[in-house]
């Protein structure tokens, strides 16, 4: 299994490197790297991984700002990661972590390493254990802070 790894030096946390560490502790993954100024360069950084780098899934992380025109950049960067996933019909995780999700910089890395280190595992799933996504269905899993859980009646 290939495993992309997109990630930009506009991120204040090295997420790159978290997301490498985490998806080589849970399987023998050959991973490509490919760092971008930022979220805006991801969706072509994610084709090219796949399309030339012949990766089966891409992880995409990035950490849109606080300001306006920074939640502008993330949306048009979600759209372009939508886009590519289906003109190449391959899964790109998008992990984004947006700077005013945390009360200060301690709380923002821890954040952006839970967040990243969750979707890894995601990544995994998706390609080689897709019955234990399967599983967690409808449990209200989110990746950072804690999980919301089921709604109950
Ligand atoms: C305003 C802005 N905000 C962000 C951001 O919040 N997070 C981020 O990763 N990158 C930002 N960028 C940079 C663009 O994504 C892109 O790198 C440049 O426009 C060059 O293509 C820009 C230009």
């Amino acid at each position: 299994m290939r495993v992309g790894v997109a990630d930009t030096t506009f991120a204040r946390v090295n997420m790159g490197a978290i997301a490498i560490d985490e998806l080589k502790r849970h399987a023998s993954v050959s991973v490509e790297r490919y760092t971008v100024p930022g979220v805006k360069d991801l969706p072509v950084a994610c084709k090219k991984l796949i399309e030339e780098r012949r990766c089966d899934i891409v992880m995409a992380l990035g950490m849109p700002g606080g300001k306006d025109k920074d939640k502008m950049c993330a949306h048009e960067a979600s759209q372009g990661l939508i886009h590519a996933q289906l003109l190449t019909n391959h899964h790109i995780i998008e992990v984004f972590v947006h700077e005013d999700e945390a009360e200060n910089d301690a709380e923002l890395a821890w954040l952006a390493e839970q967040r990243t280190r969750e979707h890894a595992v995601s990544a995994i799933r998706l390609i080689l254990a897709p019955k234990e996504l399967e599983r967690d269905a409808g449990t209200g899993q989110r990746q950072g802070f804690a999980d919301a859980g089921p709604a109950r009646r």
